[in-house]
């Protein structure tokens, strides 16, 4: 029998699952869930759900405080392969393993990109394209309930929003909130950032402008609990035709000729026999970012080259299946005040601290606004050739949309409502500066000689020199900052790397320190056409295939300047609609 728990209807055995459904889902994470809610919830369509991972007990709920759960299973254990300008250190590749999937354990930062940025998603994407602005702010407003912060906190701390920029849809139960409190140490770093030369404050981020502004929390408003897509695509939801199987790992898709039927399944162990299940409609990848494309090349869809390599037989030759990945990347640089500390003003804590997910401050901010030398950069990006700093013998199609890539991302780079660079602030000195875009591409792929384990993550952090330019332009950033007359009296002591360290010396240390990701990996399916690298058209199918589509982070043709989990839940959104519309 399901076992029910928080409501929530789980199937642990394949005898469970019917033959067949209206739509299978691979993967309970942020998209599969929100995909699979909206489809269900008329009583239409039935809905499978099959996850790899498992749902975290009740009580390591209530010990996480309904907010992080230490749970040992709920991520996956993947590093990268060595990465050859970043002094060949390899990196852990987090991402969540739970039903929830990362929606379970991410930092809960509730923001979203510029509109030129997502402008240029349309762009990428070719005439016609309704994935500009425009046409995804309706989907942000539905995907995200909004609950303003409570008055005292919003005026002793100035923070504003723009009521058009959000919803408050009864049936979205995905929450943006805010905390009851917030710490004092804030309003002097918000001064001073906020005298910096360029700096604008819209009333807002998710209006789609760049500057210095609060933003909210992915938390239930209530209960002050982790608001994701497990508690607002699942618990509570009892519905016969909405299923979830967890512990199961999807092999590969199965077609009939080039349109998918079903799919291939067993349990993680992989110690059952293997059993299929058949999708009378459609086929939904949302595996993330990391696993998408091997399903789709253990399906016989990806490079001809790496299938062939691996013995898997070519259904189509889509060469972008695995490439193009982004992420942002980040460097912590060390301050200490050495001469007593900023005064800050007594707010009553209105709430419990515990309520604080932080951060909830930051400096969002383009290039021309970083550095006096914008144009150098923007130059010297200007001038490479598109093949130059990817992969060798790229297919021409992946060198085709990188040179569309770049004559986007130097429009963006010159453009001051491009979040380049995320500086948060935390009421402390220095803290982190995060590249918002990387020009330098990478690819995850199945391992040719046992293409079931874990994929080769390879960010190519640093491949292009571009990266490094503007990771120093944004640490030097953050030392105009520190040196802000504000904080003249107390003495702000860069403890690491140093002031003493520039030019190239600065260049190494960025090489020796940087995380090449943000925990925000996308573009291994991208949307864009098949002869610019993509892998899904603009209705998410993939290339070539009849009712096969992806919908999770890994179709985003373009980094948003944000922390990634919105731009998913509005772009599930916004595919159930593209879904709907094609039955
Ligand atoms: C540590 C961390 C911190 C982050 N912090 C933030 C933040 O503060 N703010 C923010 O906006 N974003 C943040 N993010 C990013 C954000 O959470 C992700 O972009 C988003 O959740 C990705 O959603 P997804 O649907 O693409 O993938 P996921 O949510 O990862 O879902 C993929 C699901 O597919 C399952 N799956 C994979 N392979 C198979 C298979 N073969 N068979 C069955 N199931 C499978 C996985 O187990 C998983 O449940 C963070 C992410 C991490 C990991």
């Amino acid at each position: 029998r399901p076992t029910t728990l928080q409501y929530a209807k789980v199937l642990q055995r394949a005898e469970q699952v019917k033959e067949e459904y209206d739509y299978v889902i691979v993967g309970a994470g942020t998209a599969g869930l929100t995909v699979a809610d909206r489809l269900s919830e008329d009583g239409k369509y039935s809905v499978l759900v099959i996850e790899y991972c498992h749902l975290i007990s009740d009580e390591v709920i209530l010990a996480g405080g309904g907010r992080s759960f230490s749970d040992p299973g709920i991520r996956y254990n993947i590093t990268s392969i060595p990465q050859e300008d970043m002094a060949n250190r390899r990196q852990q590749v987090l991402i969540g393993c739970c039903v929830g999937g990362s929606s379970a354990i991410n930092g809960m930062v509730m923001v979203r990109g510029t509109a030129i940025e997502y402008d240029g998603w349309a762009e990428l994407g070719g005439p016609g394209s309704t994935w500009n602005w425009d046409g995804i702010l309706p989907y942000f407003k539905k995907a995200i309930h909004f609950n303003p912060p409570n008055e005292d906190l919003a005026e002793a701390f100035n923070i504003t929003w723009d009521p058009n920029a959000w919803g408050q849809e009864a049936k979205t139960h995905i929450h943006a909130s805010f905390p009851t409190y917030q710490n004092p140490a804030l309003i002097p770093m918000y001064k001073a950032m906020s005298k910096m030369p360029g700096m604008v404050i819209p009333k807002d981020g998710a209006g789609g402008k760049s500057g210095l502004f609060w933003f909210p929390t992915s938390m239930d408003p209530v209960k002050f609990w982790r608001s994701y897509s497990r508690t607002g695509h699942y618990d509570n939801i009892t519905r016969d035709n909405y299923e979830v199987i967890t512990l199961h790992k999807v092999q590969k898709i199965l077609f009939d000729g080039t349109t998918a039927t079903g799919v291939q399944f067993a349990t993680r162990d992989g110690n059952s026999t293997v059993q299929t299940v058949k999708a009378r409609k459609e086929v939904i990848i949302s595996a993330g970012t990391v696993h998408t494309p091997q399903i789709l090349q253990l399906s016989g869809i990806g490079p001809k080259a790496l299938l062939d390599e691996a013995n898997i037989p070519v259904l189509l030759n889509i060469p972008g299946v695995g490439q193009n990945f982004q992420d942002h990347a980040y460097l912590s640089v060390g301050y200490s005040w050495s001469n007593g500390t900023p005064p800050v003003p007594v707010v009553e804590a209105n709430g419990d601290r515990s309520t604080v997910a932080g951060p909830n401050l930051g400096a969002w901010i383009g290039l021309p606004v970083i550095t006096p030398e914008w144009e150098d950069i923007v130059s010297r990006y200007e001038a490479q050739d598109p093949a130059q700093f990817l992969p060798a013998n790229s297919d021409p199609t992946i060198v085709a949309g990188y040179a569309a890539f770049q004559k986007l991302h130097v429009k963006l780079l010159r453009d001051r409502d491009t979040n380049l660079l995320w500086y948060p602030l935390q009421g402390m000195p220095g803290g982190i500066v995060m590249s918002m875009h990387v020009v330098s591409h990478g690819t995850i792929n199945i391992d040719p000689a046992n293409p079931n384990a874990e994929p080769i993550v390879d960010y190519r952090a640093l491949s292009n020199p571009v990266d490094l330019d503007i990771m120093a332009a944004n640490i030097e950033f953050m030392r105009k900052y520190m040196n802000s007359s504000d904080f003249a009296p107390y003495g702000p002591r860069e403890t690491f790397p140093g002031t003493s360290v520039t030019g190239e010396a600065l260049r190494e240390w960025i090489r020796q320190n940087l995380i090449p990701t943000n925990f925000h990996p996308i573009a291994t399916a991208a949307k864009k056409p098949l002869e610019m690298g993509g892998v899904v058209g603009e209705d998410l199918r993939v290339h070539g295939t009849e009712r096969l589509s992806v919908v999770d982070g890994s179709i985003m043709p373009l980094l948003p300047g944000a922390n990634t989990q919105s731009t998913v839940y509005m772009l599930a959104e916004k595919a159930v609609d593209l879904i709907k519309a094609r039955q």
